[in-house]
């Protein structure tokens, strides 16, 4: 299988040296992300395109920095509309709005921004916690991964996710923009998330990368049966 691997720092590309697949490095965020996806699957075939990184787990998904979190789709979480006066905000999504991130789709099925992942993204992610998970105690988490443009910063707007996207496992910036590349080349995509911070108030210096690096490489090793 030919994979292509989006992550959006050096950093991380760094801590992938050596994996059979082509690594490019986009830049933070999902217009970066799908401008390099697109770019990729331009010049050459593949058969997965796979946003991969650190990133944070969502109160409820049982995950902790050094886990790892596989998509069972990748949602950009932040495109919609906010209704309501302050303190009784709601959130509409693009299907409310009946909006439609896929141009071509009929105006009854509405594409808001979720892409489905990859067919075999369950049984990646049940691999891993039965190889991996039970050697070195790496808990692997399979649900929606959310895609924001802006980091959530508190434990209210992180609930707020969460209940959005049940069984939402992890943020990142990448990952919407990379599958929505892939879908119009009609690539099949993927993301995993080494787990670096928990959603929720910003605690920098609590962040726990080197782990969250190691996991996202296990991870792609998984994939790539390595
Ligand atoms: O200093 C900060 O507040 C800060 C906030 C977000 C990301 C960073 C980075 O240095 C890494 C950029 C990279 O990290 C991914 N990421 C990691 N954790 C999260 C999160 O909780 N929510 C969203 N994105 C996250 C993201 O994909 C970026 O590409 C520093």
């Amino acid at each position: 299988m030919k994979v292509l691997i989006i992550v959006a720092t050096a950093g991380e590309a760094a801590r992938l040296a050596g994996v059979p697949a082509h690594v490019v490095v986009c830049g933070v965020g999902a217009v970066a992300a799908a401008l390099t996806t697109q770019q990729e699957l331009m010049q050459e075939p593949y058969d997965l395109a796979v946003s991969a990184g650190i990133g944070g787990a969502y109160p409820g998904s049982g995950l902790n920095p050094g886990d790892l979190a596989v998509s069972s789709l990748m949602a950009q979480a932040d495109l919609g509309a906010v209704d309501g006066l302050p303190g009784q905000e709601t959130f509409l999504s693009l299907e409310e709005l009946g909006l439609s991130v896929q141009p071509d789709q009929p105006s009854d099925q509405p594409n808001g921004g979720i892409f489905p992942a990859w067919q075999g993204a369950q049984a990646l992610a049940e691999r891993l916690q039965h190889s991996g998970g039970q050697q070195s105690g790496l808990r692997v988490g399979y649900g929606p991964a959310l895609t924001l443009s802006t980091v959530t910063g508190n434990v209210a707007v992180a609930h707020a996710l969460a209940a959005r996207f049940p069984g939402a496992m992890c943020e990142g910036m990448e990952g919407a923009g990379v599958a929505h590349a892939a879908l119009r080349w009609g690539v099949p995509a993927l993301e995993i998330r080494g787990i670096s911070n928990p959603v929720g108030p910003r605690d920098r210096a609590s962040w726990k990368l080197g782990e969250a690096l190691a996991a996202t490489r296990r991870g792609v090793e998984g994939l790539l049966g390595w």
